[in-house]
């Protein structure tokens, strides 16, 4: 039985035809990525079934919401879906609880009585059903918002820039319930972002968009580290680094985090040692020297031997990719840089990593 998600469609836009032709996993988050206007919210608008699109098939599993080949279209009412806005679509009038009541199913059975309470849960909104929603803050109005298409029991859940209209301290208030979410449900997730950092956090898997069309698709490592990809990423282009947490310093407030390649130490935000971490390099953050580097405020830096290399969209500019055993990190550097340290393909060098985000 096939749990993946299928959507091929295609619908005319303003000034491109929407063409995509996907294969998606049935479990985890797929992000939507790519500049506004790309197609990304009318694909979720084609999957929910608010617009028609032509020679489309969309399955769910085994589960057909649409196949023009064989005449079938599932109304939206239909589809077992859970769609979050931008802007959570609360009921006014309502309290917490009412809100949450109204987006569950009709018929009440113990399943729905269970799957509501394990989203209040899980959202942590327990202490807020009494609410109204006039009463709540923007993040809290976007968790109960999840909570009650949660609550519908969705096949599928639809986000459309869930944090776009929130403020950047509020994002980071509720990115960590938007983790957890990944990490304890099966459930497959659509989710529209332009937010590099969104993408870096939460996808497994991504589907770069450009004017309608799939510019790349795939595993969330292997899209940001293709270099015909990073482009589209621009100033946000880096890689993902899977590490392990090896030790604390109290007396420097660091930690060191070893990955296959080597190791960093990085500012400690409070994680135990020996926990699985995913780490964020900008390229732009990594710098290159052809001996050890000494006597530099760098510290963090490890041997490794260029890849490939590819030109930027600066001319001015390369984006490298480096290989330090097993992990792959991209760099940044000037195509003039590139000429006076004679890199090419297989030059051993050392990377210097001057900053590194923490995601998890
Ligand atoms: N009903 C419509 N008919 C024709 N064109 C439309 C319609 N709705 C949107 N468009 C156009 O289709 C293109 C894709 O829009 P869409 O909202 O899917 O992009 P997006 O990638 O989600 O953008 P954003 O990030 O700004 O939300 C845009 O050029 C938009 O102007």
């Amino acid at each position: 039985m096939t749990r993946d998600l299928q959507v091929r469609l295609q619908l005319p836009r303003a000034d491109f035809t929407l063409d995509v032709d996907l294969r998606l996993p049935g479990s985890g988050i797929t992000v939507l990525f790519g500049p506004s206007g790309s197609g990304k919210t009318s694909i979720l608008r084609c999957v929910a079934g608010l617009e028609k699109a032509r020679g489309a098939r969309i399955k769910v599993g085994e589960e057909t919401w649409q196949d023009d080949a064989a005449r079938v279209y599932v109304p939206t009412h239909r589809r077992a879906l859970g769609y979050v806005f931008q802007e959570a679509s609360l009921f006014a009038h309502l309290d917490v609880r009412g809100n949450l009541d109204f987006g569950r199913k009709r018929i009440p059975s113990p399943e729905a009585a269970r799957t509501l309470a394990d989203a209040i849960e899980l959202l942590g909104i327990g202490h807020l059903l009494g609410r109204q929603v006039a009463q709540l803050s923007g993040g809290e109005r976007q968790r109960v918002a999840i909570a009650r298409a949660l609550a519908t029991m969705p096949r599928l859940l639809l986000l459309d820039e869930p944090l776009a209209a929130l403020d950047a301290a509020r994002r980071q208030e509720i990115l960590p319930w938007l983790e957890k979410m990944h990490l304890e449900l099966e459930l497959p997730m659509l989710y529209v972002t332009h937010s590099a950092d969104e993408l870096a956090r939460l996808a497994d898997h991504v589907v770069m968009l450009e004017q309608g069309s799939v510019r790349a698709a795939g595993p969330v490592d292997d899209v940001l580290l293709a270099l015909d990809g990073p482009g589209a990423m621009g100033e946000d282009a880096g890689a993902l680094v899977h590490g392990v947490v090896a030790e604390r310093s109290a007396q420097w407030q660091l930690i060191r985090v070893d990955f296959d390649g080597g190791s960093l130490w990085l500012r400690d935000s409070g994680v135990d040692v020996g926990s699985q971490v995913r780490l964020r390099i900008l390229a732009r953050d990594v710098s290159l020297t052809t001996r050890e580097p000494v006597d530099t405020s760098i510290q963090n830096h490890f041997p490794c031997v260029v890849e490939s290399i590819a030109v930027d969209s600066h001319p001015s500019q390369v984006l490298l990719r480096l290989r330090c055993g097993e992990t792959v990190l991209l760099a940044r550097i000037t195509r003039r840089a590139l000429f006076d340290l004679k890199l090419e393909q297989g030059s051993r060098a050392w990377a210097q990593v001057k900053s590194v985000a923490l995601l998890s």
